[in-house]
């Protein structure tokens, strides 16, 4: 066979990894974006200003002031005059605290003040779900990958990104701005607008996640696949590790939780100029494409029509592998939104470090996601690692809901095996879908996984807000919150978590009727 002349720009290990970096780091500045909230919730539903102490500890204002008067009273100091606006770093108050049984006088000097937010469990939930509502409720998702199989991803990439941006600054404007007490369908005004760009930014996010998978199968299709989509989730993880671990001490330091939003919508704003190099390496790509084509006399690639969604749809492990994503993914996305509160509660982590566990998670997927894609894409067994991944979730989730073991190290054990589960199954579910998927309807693929993933990512967090507030928070005669019971809400996430490893195992028997090949290597022996 004459040897093409025209090679194609991805048949360059330099440029097709160079291309895997730049739209990379897009996506882990909106993954950033997505769980920046995260470690905010207990501040978000607090009201009024929260005292955080050098010491790590951190209480509402309004505690703080009460404390401080009764200490001066029972002690017969003057008053202390201590109003809500005198607390400022480096002050220093003491107070009656009982330790072990006893009463102590303790002395704590100030660190940083932030304003909490007032929010309810509901609201926060109502507000974490906002991510999945414009995707599932307008089907946008599902138009945004029809748009990127016709349009191409060059156009869809850079809309997407486009719209991170536009709606994580509308979610800043939200956070930053005093709406006093406007209402709007039951929920301060604030949590609706800032809902609203959190769901333009969710949209983006969405398409811009399905773009890049069609981005990553274009250049690695029969070399590296599974390690590269396995690369391109490490990195996202590392922007959502980033956010649970630096979101807190940016919104101490900024004194309010807009900052580390704002500090996002900076990061989103690199990302999209980083997509705009992309799409000239992309279209050096496609020339490539054509001449070599044209030179080896084949006509252009058909393109999407309509009636090839019919048979993705008509796809029995195509449902399987949705399914899968849709119930793995509840038990993981809306856990970590959740996740730094139970840390604070259950584990009794003080605030400031609360958010560091939940961290760990991603920052374990980060080596262990491309470990597993290079397993999957030389041994293969990708079925395999997705019953294994989805016994650990909820193994993980029924031990985080037992009422035993309330010691952080025990919480830091068990979200490592969260870790390792969050590895496995995405390095082998990812991949498998052009396993069973052919390239021209893949973005279509791509955007059907991930609308009906959006069902669980919009209705989860919204549901387990709800359950919090209504079955999980405790409250004191005086009608003040003392603490909260996880058994509820850990539950829920661990039933997701059983029918994943259900579905994963019909996955497997279907994989071997149909002969997709999800057991096998991806890397195509020359
Ligand atoms: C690659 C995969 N991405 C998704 O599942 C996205 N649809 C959802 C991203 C939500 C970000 N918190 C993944 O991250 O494993």
């Amino acid at each position: 066979m004459k040897e093409q002349i025209q090679k194609r720009l991805s048949d360059s290990k330099a440029a097709r990894w160079t291309a895997l970096i730049i739209v990379s780091f897009t996506m882990m500045c909106g993954y950033f974006l997505t769980d920046v909230m995260a470690p905010l919730e207990n501040l978000l539903t607090t009201k009024g200003k929260v005292v955080y102490f050098t010491d790590n500890t951190s209480m509402p204002a309004d505690t703080l002031v009460a404390k401080v008067a009764l200490f001066a009273e029972s002690n017969a100091l003057s008053s202390p005059d201590l109003t809500v606006q005198k607390l400022e770093e480096g002050a220093r108050y003491q107070y009656i605290e009982t330790v072990e049984g006893k009463q102590e006088t303790v002395e704590k000097t100030i660190s940083t003040v932030s304003s909490g937010k007032g929010w309810s469990s509901t609201e926060y939930g109502f507000f974490s779900g906002a991510y999945g509502y414009i995707n599932v409720f307008l089907l946008m998702l599902f138009f945004g990958g029809i748009i990127l199989d016709k349009m191409g991803v060059r156009f869809t990439g850079v809309m997407s990104s486009g719209l991170m941006f536009a709606g994580a600054l509308i979610k800043w404007y939200a956070l930053q701005a005093d709406f006093g007490d406007a209402m709007l369908w039951g929920m301060n005004l604030q949590v609706i607008i800032a809902a609203l760009g959190f769901s333009i930014f969710g949209m983006g996010a969405e398409i811009t996640g399905i773009t890049v998978s069609k981005v990553i199968v274009k250049w690695f299709a029969g070399k590296e696949l599974a390690l590269a989509m396995g690369l391109q989730v490490a990195m996202a993880r590392i922007g959502t590790a980033l956010a649970l671990a630096v979101s807190l001490p940016v919104a101490r330091m900024m004194g309010d939780v807009s900052g580390s939003v704002l500090v996002g919508a900076i990061a989103l704003c690199v990302g999209f100029i980083s997509y705009l190099v992309y799409c000239v390496m992309d279209r050096k790509e496609d020339a490539a494409i054509s001449a070599a084509r044209a030179e080896a006399g084949e006509a252009p690639e058909e393109g999407f029509k309509l009636s090839d969604l019919k048979l993705i749809l008509c796809n029995k492990g195509f449902w399987l592998i949705t399914l899968l994503c849709l119930m793995f993914y509840a038990g993981v996305f809306p856990f970590l939104k959740f996740a730094t509160k139970l840390m604070i509660y259950k584990y009794e982590v003080p605030e400031s470090f609360a958010g560091l566990i939940p961290a760990l998670l991603p920052f374990g997927t980060i080596l262990l996601t491309p470990v597993f894609g290079t397993l999957y894409d030389r041994i293969g067994r990708g079925a395999t690692l997705m019953i294994i991944g989805s016994v650990m979730l909820t193994t993980v989730h029924v031990l985080f809901a037992l009422p035993i073991m309330n010691y952080w190290w025990f919480a830091v054990i068990v979200m490592i095996v969260l870790g390792i589960a969050f590895s496995l199954v995405p390095s082998a579910l990812w991949p498998s879908v052009p396993k069973i998927i052919p390239m021209k309807q893949l973005g279509s693929a791509y955007a059907i996984v991930f609308y009906i993933q959006n069902i669980g990512l919009a209705m989860v967090p919204t549901l387990i807000g709800f359950v919090i507030d209504r079955f999980s928070t405790q409250y004191n005669a005086a009608g003040a919150i003392t603490g909260y019971d996880y058994t509820a809400p850990m539950v829920i996430f661990a039933i997701f978590g059983l029918c994943a490893i259900v579905i994963a195992g019909i996955l497997k028997q279907e994989d071997r009727r149909k002969h997709y090949g999800l057991e096998e290597s991806n890397i195509k022996k020359k």
